[in-house]
């Protein structure tokens, strides 16, 4: 994706100012800054999430493959379908596990009878290393797993539409150690297949998980690099104090 001069309002307010980035395939992307710096509000600028917002305005372009996504003419809930969305809280639908992976599939008509549809269960839940933890209670629902498996749920939910970017908001806020472990190496094996964009308040996270990191402050897009770079060798005093962690 690219993300070309890109400012960004809510209302008065702006969120973010002339934003340029290029964000590559089969690498995951993370977004840093202190709190209110506009990283999440970029992350939905790239699926048109906050065209949901009112009285919100973008200025710039976003490509993906090369193609405007604000054009006239594309349609955003399709346009979305390329996109999945791991939000900071796992949230699962109050059905069972199979529902919550096969509901948008069936929607879309990726699926159509039963049996592709339990195909594509039991793939994705391969996918995400959680076949064998709970393929004998598929008609559990989704939110009686722990919270760990329900976050690696929403991946499999996510990737069962084919999306071609997963974008993550703070994934790991509400896991424990072990279950972001998990959830870690989950990202790192299906960086292969998805470009990968992740919020993430943790530097030892965006350190482990990321290949390229981009450093925001009060909306600016401050530095952009390797990850080692940004970590290592930090072009900016504002960047070296945030990622060695003198002020959050
Ligand atoms: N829906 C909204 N309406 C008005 N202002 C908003 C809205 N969402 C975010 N903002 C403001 O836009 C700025 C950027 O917010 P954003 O959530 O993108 O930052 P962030 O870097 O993701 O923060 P955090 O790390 O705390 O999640 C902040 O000043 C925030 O208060």
């Amino acid at each position: 994706m690219n993300v070309e001069d890109v400012s960004f309002w809510y209302g008065p307010k702006q969120a973010l100012k002339d934003i340029s980035l290029d964000i590559y395939a089969n690498e995951a992307t993370a977004f840093i800054g202190p709190s209110g710096c506009g990283k999440t509000t970029l992350l939905r600028c790239l699926n048109r999430t906050n065209d949901i917002i009112e009285h919100t305005r973008m200025t710039g372009r976003i490509l993906l493959d090369g193609e405007d996504i604000y054009a006239p003419g594309i349609d955003p809930p399709v346009l979305r379908q390329r996109f999945g969305w791991i939000a900071q809280k796992p949230n699962p639908f109050p059905r069972s596990i199979t529902a919550n992976i096969a509901y948008g599939a069936e929607i879309q008509g990726i699926v159509t009878n039963r049996k592709e549809r339990d195909a594509l269960v039991e793939q994705t839940l391969r996918a995400v290393g959680m076949w064998d933890e709970v393929k004998d209670r598929l008609h559990e629902a989704g939110t009686d797993l722990s919270g760990g498996q329900q976050q690696r749920l929403c991946i499999a939910r996510a990737i069962a539409t084919n999306p071609e970017v997963l974008l993550m908001d703070e994934p790991c806020s509400a896991l424990d150690p072990i279950a972001t472990a998990l959830f870690e190496n989950l990202v790192d094996e299906l960086r292969d297949r998805y470009t990968i964009v992740i919020v993430t308040h943790n530097m030892q996270q965006a350190a482990r998980i990321s290949q390229r990191a981009a450093f925001f402050h009060l909306g600016n897009l401050v530095e952009v690099g390797d990850t080692e770079q940004i970590f290592m060798k930090p072009r900016t005093q504002r960047c070296l104090d945030f990622v060695t962690g003198r002020y959050g």
